[in-house]
């Protein structure tokens, strides 16, 4: 079975989460899901350079993210490929950005995330997220 690296930005602002839906894909179990933006990591590409490359092509936002910010890594096997997903919390300070590929987003307190349907592999960010201090102190 194929297996990707995958990178994932919690992007933080005013102490809320960006959660992006996905639009309809082949794989149902994906299809429509939220997620956290981000992408594959390319041959030689260090975790945080993809999320920055990935960032600005997905959202064309420019952030500075560095190896610690860290967050957690998730291994899930899908029924046609497996991912080894990286997260970094990301704190912005300006909330604006550009939906190229997504179809729907919501920024949300870190006790309402769960209230999304989320992509699987996510759900145990998600709850780490939500009994994390990390977003505390960030009015959320
Ligand atoms: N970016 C991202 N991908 C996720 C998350 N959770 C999750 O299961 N995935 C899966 C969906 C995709 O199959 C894979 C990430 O690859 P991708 O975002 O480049 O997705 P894709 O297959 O649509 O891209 P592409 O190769 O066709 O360009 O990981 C998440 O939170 N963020």
């Amino acid at each position: 079975m194929k297996s990707f690296e995958v990178v994932a930005g919690i992007i933080v602002c005013n102490g809320r989460v960006l959660c992006m839906q996905r639009g309809e894909s082949k794989y149902e179990y994906v299809s429509r899901k939220f997620e956290f933006p981000g992408g594959k990591v390319e041959a030689g590409e260090r975790n945080s350079e993809a999320l920055i490359r990935e960032l600005k092509e997905e959202m064309d936002i420019d952030v500075q993210i560095s190896e610690d910010d860290y967050f957690m890594t998730v291994h899930y096997d899908y029924p046609d490929f497996s991912i080894t997903m990286h997260s970094f919390i990301c704190k912005v300070d300006d909330c604006r950005f550009t939906m190229m590929e997504h179809s729907d987003f919501r920024w949300l307190g870190k006790k309402e995330l769960m209230q999304l349907d989320w992509a699987p592999a996510d759900v145990p960010i998600v709850e780490a997220l939500e009994d994390s201090e990390v977003l505390d102190g960030e009015r959320v």
